[in-house]
Parts: structure tokens; sequence; C-alpha cells
């Protein structure tokens, strides 16, 4: 039977005995039992300074490089394996005559086994170091060492991750000595992600200790100035680097896979996110939990500087109370928005809880309570609750400011967040008449709150609380009639808001039926002389911000 797979137009091994391995590993977990296995097959070691000195005290036979080499490691470990008499044994071709001939006269002798694992750059990281070190964390010569081998896996097997020593050892064993083409294409794929993840992790993490833009790669495409927002600073190649760190028990519903992956560069203090969430009680969080809080956390982000509650329910909220008096009093507004959809929803708090608040959450099936804190008696009552999950936050600021991303079947779509609420400077008030203070802080409130639902979106509300939202219409006056009809709250003060603007005047008609006196949207349409008109002729006061919410 030939050596060589069939299929290929270059010949590839099917098998590849395994005679000879360099090894050159920071992580020295699972070694032992490894060499142990590769001595007994007649395997020799060779290895690089620490990982020499490991095998050497497991009792083994091994070789350093330098004596391969004749060439000391120098620059303090900045080279080790960096030479020909290294790189050539991993990748000649053994099938090519002059590969050989080159050996024969350079002496060079084959690797069939490459293990190698890096540099331990995510932990050095972890630990918050100055950017020196961190740079002197950066592995040079292991992740040559993995791409080399990976080039070459049609000869040479490449093992990079602890948890796969297993599979090669049995590998080995099934095959009488050597390792299959199968195994070794999975190894190489494995080793080439494995240096994509490093190398996209160590430009992350400068990136943001240096502080640089991304000013040498942003481009603007072929998009006239005139159309362009603002100029496009996303880069032109983004590499994303993520790393699994929780298995869910399903998706979005119960035949669906999930997990939660992180961004590699995602550092647990920076940010407020679902990565730092600390979810002490309860039990695990589901898919569907982490979508509505990664949604409730930047709604209360815009609300952050008061004492606010939201209840949200399907990515929705349905109600929204802030209060001069006490936490406990904004839930009570939150609730009374909508008594009948915070059954099986999630809450988020700005401030503590107290057993004051945690008397009312206990009267409701909720799904999550997130705060900044919690009230030793407040969790005493709630931990009575075995599912309820309950988790705290270090704080609401900062949000990540960084670039939001929606997957599309083959690819991403890439936005700046949507940071801004009301930018004062372009707040117009084309209407004869003028929202007064109070009123000007509904608008404000109102206007927060219908950011964040999503489009078509309408919401009714007065200084302290939602009266009523709607969210997801096709229409905007089906959004307006919902929002409207549903209210059963007291209309004084209420003020209505709308994520975009009114494209006719039609519901202007609907609002005024319902005595509705003030409301906020962005302006922009083609006919807004129209609605400004039926406001005025309706007596009603409009606030343009200039800024639309969008969100689909
Ligand atoms: N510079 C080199 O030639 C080089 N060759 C291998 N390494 C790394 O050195 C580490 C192992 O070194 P030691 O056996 O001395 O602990 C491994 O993580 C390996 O990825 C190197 N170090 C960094 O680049």
């Amino acid at each position: 039977m030939s050596h060589y797979s069939a299929t290929l137009s270059q010949p590839v091994k099917d098998l590849v005995k395994v005679r000879r391995a360099l090894l050159s590993v920071s992580d020295k977990n699972g070694l032992k039992e490894l060499c142990v296995f590769l001595n007994k097959i007649g395997c020799q070691l060779v290895a690089t300074s620490s990982t020499y000195k490991a095998i050497i005290d497991f009792g083994l036979p091994c070789l350093t490089v330098d004596s391969i080499t004749k060439f000391p490691e120098i620059l303090g470990g900045r080279v080790k394996t960096l030479h020909p008499k290294i790189f050539g044994g991993i990748l000649a071709r053994e099938y090519l005559e002059s590969d050989l001939a080159d050996m024969k006269e350079h002496e060079i002798e084959i690797f069939d086994l490459v293990v190698c694992n890096l540099y331990p750059f995510q932990e050095v990281l972890n630990k918050g170091v100055e950017s020196e070190e961190l740079v002197e964390n950066i592995d040079i010569g292991g992740v040559s060492l993995l791409r080399a081998a990976a080039k070459n896996h049609a000869s040479i097997s490449i093992l990079t991750d602890v948890k796969d020593y297993k599979s090669l050892v049995e590998n080995i064993v099934e095959n009488n000595g050597s390792v299959s083409l199968a195994l070794r294409r999975q190894l190489a794929i494995k080793a080439l992600r494995e240096t994509a993840s490093y190398d996209e992790l160590i430009a992350a993490s400068l990136e943001s200790s240096f502080k640089v833009e991304n000013c040498l790669t942003h481009k603007i495409g072929p998009v006239r100035a005139e159309n362009v927002k603002a100029i496009d600073s996303l880069p032109e190649n983004i590499c994303l680097s993520l790393n699994k760190i929780q298995s869910l028990r399903y998706g979005e519903n119960p035949h669906q896979q999930a997990a939660f992956y992180r961004l590699s560069d995602m550092q647990a203090h920076d940010v407020c996110s679902l990565v730092n969430m600390k979810c002490f009680h309860g039990k695990e969080l589901s898919y569907n939990n982490m979508l509505d809080i990664e949604h409730i956390i930047r709604l209360a982000s815009d609300l952050k500087d008061k004492c606010a509650a939201i209840i949200l329910k399907h990515n929705t909220p349905c109600g929204v109370g802030i209060s001069d008096i006490s936490i406990s009093d904004a839930y009570s507004l939150a609730f009374e928005s909508d008594p009948v959809s915070p059954f099986g929803g999630i809450v988020c708090l700005t401030k503590k809880v107290t057993v004051e608040l945690a008397k009312k959450l206990y009267e409701t099936f909720l799904e999550v309570v997130i705060a900044p804190e919690f009230d030793n008696e407040a969790l005493q009552l709630l931990q009575k609750k075995k599912n309820l999950r309950l988790a705290t936050y270090d704080s609401l600021l900062p949000l990540s400011n960084k670039t939001i991303f929606t997957h599309v079947q083959g690819g991403f779509l890439a936005q700046s967040a949507n940071d801004i609420v009301i930018d004062k400077s372009k707040v117009t008030y084309p209407t004869l008449l003028k929202p007064n203070e109070e009123i000007f802080a509904a608008l404000e409130f109102g206007m927060t709150v219908v950011k964040h639902v999503r489009s078509n979106a309408i919401v009714l509300a007065n200084a302290k609380q939602t009266l009523s939202i709607a969210g997801g219409f096709t229409n905007r006056v089906d959004a307006v009639h919902n929002c409207l009809n549903k209210n059963r709250l007291s209309l004084d003060n209420a003020i209505l808001a709308s994520d975009a603007f009114f494209p006719f005047a039609d519901s202007i008609d609907i609002i005024h039926k319902y005595g509705i006196k003030h409301i906020v949207q962005p302006g922009g349409s083609v006919q807004d002389a129209e609605v400004i008109k039926a406001c005025d002729k309706y007596g009603i006061s409009m606030l343009f911000t200039g800024s639309r919410h969008f969100k689909h």
C-alpha cells in the first residue's frame, strides 16, 4: 500500500512515524505523560531550556536545542529556536530531491512532531502589567514553530493545546507509531487558529494600552463625500478573537445549541458588560436572559445618574420609573406603567436594592434582578426564590464604546455605538407653544426610553414614569394608536416621544384626540411643515431633537 494520498496533486503521507520531536512549552501540564509515551516508542526528544530541564527532571533522555544548533539561546530568550537547523527540520519536504539534498549538505535532521504552546500573554495581560512586560510576553519563536509545522502538516504533527495530547497518543497507538493525515490536518488548523487569535489579542491590547486610533487602516471607499455622515473610522480589516467561556443549556429555543464567547482582549474590569457581571444566585443565565441583560444595561446606562428602575421583557422595556424618593418608589412607578408584562421579566436598578424594594420584587415572578448592590436583608428575602437570578455590576460606567457588530449571513455589519440621547446643540422648538422645564424633563426621559424600543417606537411618559410603551410596529400610526389606547394612567403632564419623525400629520390628529399636549421627535420629514401646522392648530408643543433613534 502506498504511503502517499493519491487524491492530492502534491504527495502527502497518509501516516507519519514519530521518530523525533521538538518540545518548547510554557505550560508544562501533561508534559510528563506525553514525554514518557514518546520515549517509550523510541522517539528522540529535543527541547528548549526550561522544557529540557523539566524533561530531564522526569528522568527521561533529552537533547537541548543548543546542542543541535551549536548556537546558544540569546537576548534573554528572545532567540531560542529561530535557526535553520530547527526550521529546516520542520519545513523539509521529504518527497523533494532538492530539499533532501539541502538537508544532507547542511546536516539537518527531520522533526516529525512539534509540541509548542505560547508565552501566556492573556494571563500576563489579566494581571494588568506595564506595557514593557506585556511586550516581552509576545512569543516570536513559538508562533513561528506553530506556523511552520502547520504549513508542513503533510510531514509533521503539531500539538499546541495540552487537551490534544491524549488524542495524539491514542492516534499513534492506533497506527503503530504513526500519526494519521486526518489528525495532522486537524492539529494544523488548530495551530493556525491559535496563532491568529494570539496575534489579534496582542494587537487589540497594545492598541488599547497605547490608545492608538485605527488611523493607519482607515480608507474612504468610493462614497461621495456629501453622502458620508462622518468620516468612516472603521478599520478595513478586523480579526475578531473570541474565547468560549460558557456552554449554555440552549439558545433562543430548546432545540438550538448555544454558547457565550467573550472577546479575548476584553479585560474583566474595564467596562460594564455581561462578561464581568456577577450572577451569584439562582439558575445559570440563559441565552435569552443574556440578550435581555445586554439590552437593559444599555438603557440603565442612559439613566445612570437617576434613581431608576427598569422592567424589561423579550428585549423590550415594559416599564421605567425614576424617583427622587427611593429606588423602591422608582420600581413602583415602573411596575404601575404595565402591571401585566413584568411576569417572567427582568429588572435592573441603578441603586442598591433595599428590603422595601425586595418585598415588592418578591411578589412577582421575575427571571433576573440586576443592581449595583443588594442590602443584606433584601438578599436574604430574595434568595428564598431558588431560581431567581441575582446579579451585580460594578458600575454602569463606562459602557464599551467599541464598534457594535451584528451577524448577517456571510459577514457582520459594524457601526459605532449610539451614545447620545438628545444632542442639545441640535434641539429646536418649531411650534408656537414651547415646553416648560418640567415638561422638558419628561420629553428627555421619554426620548431616553424610546431610544431602546424596537422601531417604530412610541413612548408615552411623564417626568417620573413611562405610561405606555409601543414598539416593533411597521407604521407610526399603528404605534401611536397602540401606545395611547393601552394607557390606563393619568395624562397630567404627559408627553409623547417618537424614535423617528412623523412622515404625515395623521399621527398628530390621533395624539390630539387623546388630549396629549407635548411631543418630542427628531424632525427631518419633508412633511415637517404640515406636522408643525397640525400641532399649532391643536395647541400642542413640539420639540425637534435632530437625532433619530431607529432600533432594528
Ligand atoms: N524566541 C524563540 O526562538 C522561541 N522559541 C520558542 N519560544 C517559546 O519559548 C517557550 C518555551 O521556552 P522554555 O522551554 O525555555 O520555557 C514556549 O512558549 C515557546 O513558544 C521562543 N520564545 C519566544 O519567542
